[in-house]
C-alpha cells in the first residue's frame, strides 16, 4: 500500500497520476493535516485517508509531501513508527536523505525526489537520489510510482539542489517567460486572448520540436534567426539586457534557497 503524507499540490498531483496509471484507489491512502482536506481527497478520488501514525505503521511506500518547513514535525511524528521494510519516499525541497534517515529507525530506506508539475499532465521530470540504506529495488520502486507520470532520472544527492533549481522549479521560468511575452503582445497592440494563444502555441511547439527532433537548441534557434531579419533584432536585445547571465543567476539563486531550506 502506498500512503501519501501531506497530500497537497505535489501529493494530489501524484495521487490522481497513480490512479490515471491504474493502481486502485484501495492501493492508496492519502493524509492531511485538515479534515476539510481529506474530506476533499476522499471524495474525489475515492481513497481512504488516515492519520500519519496509522500510514507510518501500514504503508509499503510512505511518500512525504509536506512542505520542507513541516517535515521536522512530521518525521517528528511517523519516525518511532515506520519499520525497516518500507521506503520513504521524500519529495521535499533542500531536504536530504541524512536528514529523513536521522529522523526515522535504523535501515529504514529513503529515496529523495525532485518531481515538478506537469505530474497534472503526465510529463513531470522527475530526478532520485538513494539515500544510505536504499539499494537497486528501493530506487526502482520508486522509479515505477513516478514514471506514469513523466520522465524519471537518477542523480546523485549533491545534484539535488541543483535539480530543484531547473526542473523543479523550471516550469515556473517558462510561465514567466509566457507572461513576459503576452505583455510584449499588448505592447504591440494584440487583444491579450490572441496574444496568449500565439505564445501558448509557440512554447507547445518549441517544446515538441525539442523534444523529438532531437536537434540541439542551438541549431533550431538559428534556424528561426534569419540573417538580417527579426528574430536577430530581438536576440540583440536579450543579449544587451543580460537575460542570459541573469537566467544562470536566477538559477543559482533557486540552488543556494534549496541549501537554506535544509538548513532549517
Ligand atoms: N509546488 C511545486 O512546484 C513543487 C513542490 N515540491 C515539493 O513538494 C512539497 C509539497 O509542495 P506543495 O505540494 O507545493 O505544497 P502544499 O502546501 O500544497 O502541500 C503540502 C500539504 O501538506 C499538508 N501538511 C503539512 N503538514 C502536515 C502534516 N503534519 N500532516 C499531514 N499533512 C500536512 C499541508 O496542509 P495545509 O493544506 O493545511 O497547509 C498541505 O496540504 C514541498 O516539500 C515542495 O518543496 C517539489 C517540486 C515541485
Ligand atoms: O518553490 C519551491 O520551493 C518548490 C520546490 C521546487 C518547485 N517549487
Amino acid at each position: 500500500m502506498i500512503a501519501i503524507l501531506g497530500a497537497g499540490k505535489m501529493g494530489e498531483a501524484l495521487l490522481s497520476g497513480v490512479l490515471r496509471a491504474g493502481r486502485r484507489p484501495a492501493e492508496l491512502r492519502a493524509t492531511a493535516r485538515r479534515e476539510e482536506r481529506a474530506a476533499l481527497l476522499r471524495e474525489r478520488y475515492g481513497v481512504e485517508t488516515i492519520s500519519n501514525r496509522e500510514a507510518a505503521k501500514t504503508a509499503d511506500v510512505l511518500v512525504l509531501a509536506v512542505k520542507p518547513q513541516d517535515m521536522g514535525a512530521l518525521l517528528d511524528e511517523i519516525g518511532p513508527h515506520v519499520p525497516a521494510g518500507a521506503l520513504v519516499v521524500s519529495m521535499a525541497a533542500g531536504i536530504t536523505t541524512g536528514y529523513v534517515e536521522d529522523r526515522l529507525g535504523d535501515g529504514v530506506p529513503v529515496v529523495r525526489v525532485m518531481s515538478n508539475t506537469p505530474v497534472h499532465v503526465d510529463e513531470a521530470m522527475s530526478v532520485i537520489s538513494p539515500g544510505s540504506h536504499a539499494g537497486e529495488e528501493h530506487l526502482k520502486l520508486a522509479e515505477e510510482l513516478l514514471s506514469p507520470v513523466g520522465k524519471v532520472l537518477r542523480i546523485p544527492e549533491s545534484l539535488q539542489d541543483g535539480a530543484t533549481a531547473l526542473s523543479g522549479s523550471g516550469p515556473a521560468y517558462f510561465y514567466y517567460l509566457v507572461e513576459a511575452m503576452v505583455d510584449a503582445g499588448i505592447l504591440l497592440g494584440m487583444p491579450r486572448a490572441a496574444a496568449l494563444e500565439m505564445v501558448i502555441q509557440s512554447a507547445v511547439g518549441a517544446a515538441v520540436m525539442l523534444r523529438d527532433s532531437g536537434e540541439h537548441p542551438v541549431l533550431l534557434r538559428e534556424a528561426v534567426t534569419s540573417p538580417g531579419g527579426t528574430t536577430i533584432a530581438a536576440i540583440r536585445e536579450l543579449e544587451k539586457h543580460g537575460v542570459r547571465a541573469a537566467v544562470l543567476e536566477a538559477i543559482e539563486a533557486a540552488r543556494n534557497r534549496g541549501r537554506e531550506l535544509a538548513a532549517g
